[in-house]
């Protein structure tokens, strides 16, 4: 074999302890976005971002978290006993172990989405994934952050998401889906900042202009109101 360097292990028989990813946490509920909105899911959260979207509702996994195991992970979400599993944040895909993390949970037979802030390159994401891509609008204040080659990268059971803060994002928004033709790649969701717009004026934005989009409340919100989002 030549492998006369015991230290230097292969990465596919690389034990699992070496395979961490910092997380914030792990929790059961009823998914409340996207296209698996209303299934119970299980939700890995990870921990930090390297954005700062103002009206961000996660503030709380920015810092903290602790380091665990990809095994040990994978034997919590099994525990909670759901077929979905949403791996959001943070911005999961800051931690390069994400990728391994998805894998594992697509070869364990589950249903797996992704949400993330469409600043950082999808191209490796496990193509069984249901990726959820945030373009970030003018009101998010990080708008220079989306990274548009990812529109490249969308499979047709991926989503685009665009959240919305006001008349002036909807408006962007609008023209990003005519731009690049979103609406003929995946399911394009628009949704709108919790407490910053009214949901009913969004909705009949997109009516009156007939948008080929679909319209998303966080059906959590709706449901606990809970400060955590769950
Ligand atoms: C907390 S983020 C975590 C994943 C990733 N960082 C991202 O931005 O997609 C999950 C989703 O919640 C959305 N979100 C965060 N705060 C929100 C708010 N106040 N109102 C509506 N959606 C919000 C984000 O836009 C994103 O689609
Ligand atoms: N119930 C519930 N559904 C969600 N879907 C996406 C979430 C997220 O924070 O990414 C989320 C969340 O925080 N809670
Ligand atoms: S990218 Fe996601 S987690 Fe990061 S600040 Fe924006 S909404 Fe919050
Ligand atoms: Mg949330």
């Amino acid at each position: 074999m030549g492998g006369s360097d015991a230290t230097v292990a292969p990465a596919t028989s690389a034990p699992a302890v070496a395979g961490r990813l910092r997380i914030t946490e792990i929790f059961h509920s009823i998914q409340g976005e996207a296209d698996a909105i209303g299934w119970p899911t299980v939700f890995v959260r990870l921990t930090g971002c390297p954005l700062r979207c103002v009206w961000c509702d996660t503030e709380y996994a920015f810092h903290g978290g602790e380091w665990r195991a990809i095994e040990d992970i994978l034997a919590e979400v099994a525990g909670h006993g759901a077929r979905h599993v949403c791996v959001t944040g943070g911005e999961p895909l800051a931690q390069k172990r994400c990728l391994v993390l998805l894998r594992r949970l697509c070869d364990a037979g589950y249903e797996v989405s992704l949400e993330t802030s469409g600043a950082l390159d999808v191209a490796a994401v496990d193509p069984r994934v249901r990726k959820v891509v945030d373009l970030k609008a003018p009101g998010s204040g990080e708008e220079k952050r989306n990274l548009w080659s990812n529109l490249d990268h969308l499979l047709p059971h991926d989503q685009v998401k665009i959240v919305i803060a006001g008349r002036g994002d909807y408006e962007w928004a609008r023209q990003v889906v005519a731009e690049h033709g979103l609406d003929r790649r995946c399911t394009v969701l628009f949704s709108p900042v919790h407490g910053a717009v009214e949901p009913r004026a969004l909705a009949e934005w997109i009516l009156e202009d007939r948008l080929p989009v679909r319209f998303q409340l966080q059906l959590h919100k709706l449901l606990w109101n809970d400060a955590q989002g769950r």
